[in-house]
């Protein structure tokens, strides 16, 4: 497709589609907007946009799409600087904000106005900002939700859907409400948790100070995404208060239970406990019919020496076999922790077990 794709908020997630527009569109023009002006001038350097906006609203009236990627509070208060703009005629306009209830609702006065807005939420993404960390392959795989507004027409999001192509996103049309309540229970409440958790491990390091080098492994694990921005998440949170109110309700009572089970010391409650959980969680990728994606992780205990990871994926590259995703758990201080690599199916998976065993004296694990 030809045009121009003004994007709204150059960060994480605008630099990643700006990405992958421009490999699946090189013709189109990309214009990179962003009230952070070394941001923006860093994603022109970075060649992940070809024009910084000069204004935005000469940016807006000649743009065919715009994307707005800003903290989902920013970008209702663009939607009302857009409504007053003279925008191009057929223009769509879409979002990446994690939440979608409210925002749907400030998408009303575009929609009356014949201006179509497609809510949309790329579930990928990770706990770094900033348009140093956009990269083509974040959305790969993972499931892309859209929110269309009552009058969206079906041409309007076979076009987004297009401009979209190059994310290799799967497309997914969820009302705003149902949106909000699955986002609540399996990305908003997990956030809090973990911050909550990391906030309790702060308390207790007061006490033990050896807390802040022995957190490691799970700790590190269940708590990642709590490094994430603090803007973004304090925006998601006020917008989604209501669910999330629910869920932590909730909580409270399976807390509660937990406390009991925990006094009570009863084997079998607590074996039932675990086990039912465990079964529940390595089921989900096998269903595959959430917003998480299935991946297939290969866990891998490589040597700390430098290149090794290059030599890993070298092995895999010259097998052809493709990986979804590759990232180390720094379980152990000082030193590499454990190479995971994801694939997209079990074959996959195999194949780089047999061949990494054949090549390798590295010692492999699947969970
Ligand atoms: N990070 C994720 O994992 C993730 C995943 C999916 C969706 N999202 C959503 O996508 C949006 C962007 O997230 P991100 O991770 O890219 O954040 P980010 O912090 O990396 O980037 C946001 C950018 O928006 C800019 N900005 C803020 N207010 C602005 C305004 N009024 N006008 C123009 N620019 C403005 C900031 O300067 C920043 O450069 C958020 O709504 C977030 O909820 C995030
Ligand atoms: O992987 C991460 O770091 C994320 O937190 C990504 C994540 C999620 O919760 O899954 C976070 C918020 C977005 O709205 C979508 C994706």
């Amino acid at each position: 497709m030809e045009g121009n794709v003004l994007i709204v908020g150059m960060g994480l997630i605008g630099g990643s589609l700006a990405l992958c527009i421009k490999e699946e569109h090189p013709h189109a023009t990309i214009i990179g907007y962003d009230v952070n002006q070394k941001e923006l001038r860093l994603a022109k350097t970075l060649g992940v946009i070809d024009e910084m906006a000069q204004t935005f609203e000469q940016a807006a009236e000649k743009a065919d799409l715009i994307i707005i990627s800003t903290p989902v509070t920013q970008t209702e208060k663009i939607m009302k600087v857009l409504h007053n703009t003279n925008l191009k005629q057929g223009v769509i306009i879409t979002d990446t904000g994690s939440t979608k209830g409210q925002i749907m609702k400030a998408a009303r006065p575009l929609s009356e106005k014949g201006i179509p807005f497609i809510g949309g939420h790329p579930m990928a993404g990770s706990h770094k900002s900033g348009v140093s960390a956009a990269k083509k392959i974040l959305f790969e795989n993972a499931f892309y939700m859209f929110t269309p507004s009552e009058n969206t027409e079906d041409h309007e999001i076979q076009s987004l859907e297009k401009w979209l192509g190059g994310t290799r996103a799967k497309f997914l049309i969820v009302p705003p409400k149902e949106h909000d309540e699955l986002t609540g229970m399996i990305s908003h409440f997990p956030h809090i948790i973990a911050a909550s958790l990391v906030h309790q491990a702060k308390d207790s390091s007061q006490e033990h100070p050896y807390l802040r080098r022995l957190a490691a492994g799970g700790f590190r694990d269940i708590t990642r995404i709590a490094s994430s921005s603090p803007v973004m998440w304090k925006d998601i949170t006020m917008q989604n208060s209501q669910v999330l109110m629910d869920i932590l309700e909730k909580w409270k009572i399976e807390m509660e239970e937990v406390i009991h089970m925990v006094k009570e010391k009863d084997a079998e409650v607590l074996y039932r406990y675990f086990y039912e959980a465990k079964v529940f969680r390595d089921e989900l990728p096998v269903l595959a019919k959430g917003a998480i994606p299935a991946f297939y992780d290969l866990y891998i205990d490589v040597p700390d020496y430098p290149g090794v990871i290059s030599e890993v994926t070298a092995y895999l590259a010259e097998e052809k076999i493709s990986l979804t995703n590759i990232r180390i758990l720094e379980t152990r201080e000082d030193v590499y922790g454990v190479l995971v690599i994801s694939f997209q199916t079990i074959e996959d998976r195999e194949r780089a077990v047999f061949c990494l065993k054949e090549k390798t004296a590295y010692e492999l694990f699947i969970d």
